[in-house]
């Protein structure tokens, strides 16, 4: 396999290896082992794949753990080249089965990438799956990385968005999301106005800087079927999203919508625009998943840093099986290293 060409990076990337019992060790391990061109995948991505280095990572993990996922992987001793910064478990790690004992492990992975990231030492962050509810499950409040990153920033609103490429469409399909980690009965509520134009405010701004994309079109989908059918099926579209897309258009915005979430992703819609905004996580995640599972990219975007992450969880099912896939783990590495660029030139 012959993967892009390393951008140029001034500083490591951070990686959060993520539940120690699910894939995230394993799957940090190969994407690693793949970029450098180490153990089992020495030689196998030939040229400029190998440019990147071992010094282009630090890893916040277990170092045990880490070890024996490099061996799983055939990668055994990667961790003794790549710098390793060691969270202690708080349990041993049975394969397979998170311990909510293991929960403040987690978490210092994740305000270790963090901050990290934040404070100059790293260029961005990278983090593999968690198990939410082994989280949750210790008493704490969590409901995923997008919002806890949200909060340790000290932001009231960042957007969660995956992308990624299919051979159906011209462009990357980009779905970001009004409303994230939700149970669906709470979602009409957090739909407003006001929560909708700061979200397309962000989607627009980050798309701009971090993207690149001079002029970013955006549609937005409906909530209801058909999106209310004029408002006889739900009246979200008439008394919110709609005059929220109108506001968003005074501010200079591209969007187009309310439009029907169930034709809109095609690609005479999609290959003419550059993101859709989904009114919540199972109206565009699902799509997404269905075109791009396995090699797609999750971004946080309205964040300080640049954080991407994998678009799997924690396949507990594969964990210690050593054949979880990598390629979303790469696609993630190599996201962060192209948008931390471009954040970089936003932010100097
Ligand atoms: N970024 C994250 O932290 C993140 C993302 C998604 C889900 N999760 C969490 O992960 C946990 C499990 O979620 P789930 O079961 O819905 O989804 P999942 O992605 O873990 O598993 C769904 C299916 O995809 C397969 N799969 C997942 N990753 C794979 C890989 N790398 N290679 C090959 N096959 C793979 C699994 O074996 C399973 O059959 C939940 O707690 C969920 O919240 C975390
Ligand atoms: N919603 C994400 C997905 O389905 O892939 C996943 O749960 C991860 O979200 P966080 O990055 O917020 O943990």
């Amino acid at each position: 396999m012959n993967l892009p060409p390393r951008p140029p990076l001034d500083r490591p990337l951070a990686i959060s290896s993520g539940e120690p019992a699910g894939v995230g060790p394993e799957v940090t391990a190969a994407a690693i082992a793949r970029l450098i061109g180490f153990g089992a995948a020495a030689g196998a991505p030939a040229g400029a794949a190998a440019r990147w280095l071992p010094t282009d990572f630090l890893v916040f993990g277990d170092r045990a753990t880490l070890a024996a996922a490099a061996a799983l992987v055939g990668a055994p001793g990667l961790f003794d080249l790549v710098p390793v910064e060691h969270i202690p478990l708080g349990a041993p790690v049975v394969a397979g089965k998170p311990d909510a004992a293991n929960a403040a492990h987690v978490l210092g992975l994740l305000a270790g990438t963090f901050d990290a990231a934040r404070d100059g030492r790293c260029g961005a962050l990278v983090t593999a799956p968690v198990q939410k509810a082994s989280i949750a499950d210790a008493g704490i409040d969590f409901s995923g990385h997008t919002e806890w990153f949200a909060e340790r920033a000290g932001v009231d609103r960042v957007v969660m968005m995956l992308a990624g490429r299919t051979p159906m469409l011209r462009k990357p399909l980009r779905v970001a999301l009004a409303t994230t980690h939700l149970a669906v009965a709470d979602v009409p509520a957090a739909i407003t106005a006001d929560s909708l134009g700061r979200t397309l405010d962000i989607l627009a701004a980050d798309l701009r800087g971090d993207f690149g994309i001079a002029a970013p079109r955006i549609v937005v989908a409906g909530l209801n079927p058909h999106a209310g059918e004029g408002g006889h099926l739900g009246r979200e579209e008439i008394d919110v999203i709609g005059p929220a897309l109108d506001a968003a258009r005074a501010r200079g915005i591209d969007v187009r919508g309310p439009l029907p979430a169930d034709t809109l992703f095609h690609p005479r819609v999609l290959d003419d625009c550059d993101a859709v905004l989904s009114m919540f996580h199972d109206q565009g995640l699902p799509v997404l998943k269905f075109a791009t599972f396995g090699h797609g990219v999750n971004i946080t975007l309205g964040l300080p840093v640049v954080r991407t992450s994998v678009d799997h969880g924690t396949a507990l099912d594969l964990a210690g099986t050593g054949r979880a896939e990598a390629d979303s783990m790469i696609a993630a590495i190599e996201a962060a290293a192209e948008l931390a660029r471009h954040h970089a030139r936003r932010a100097g």
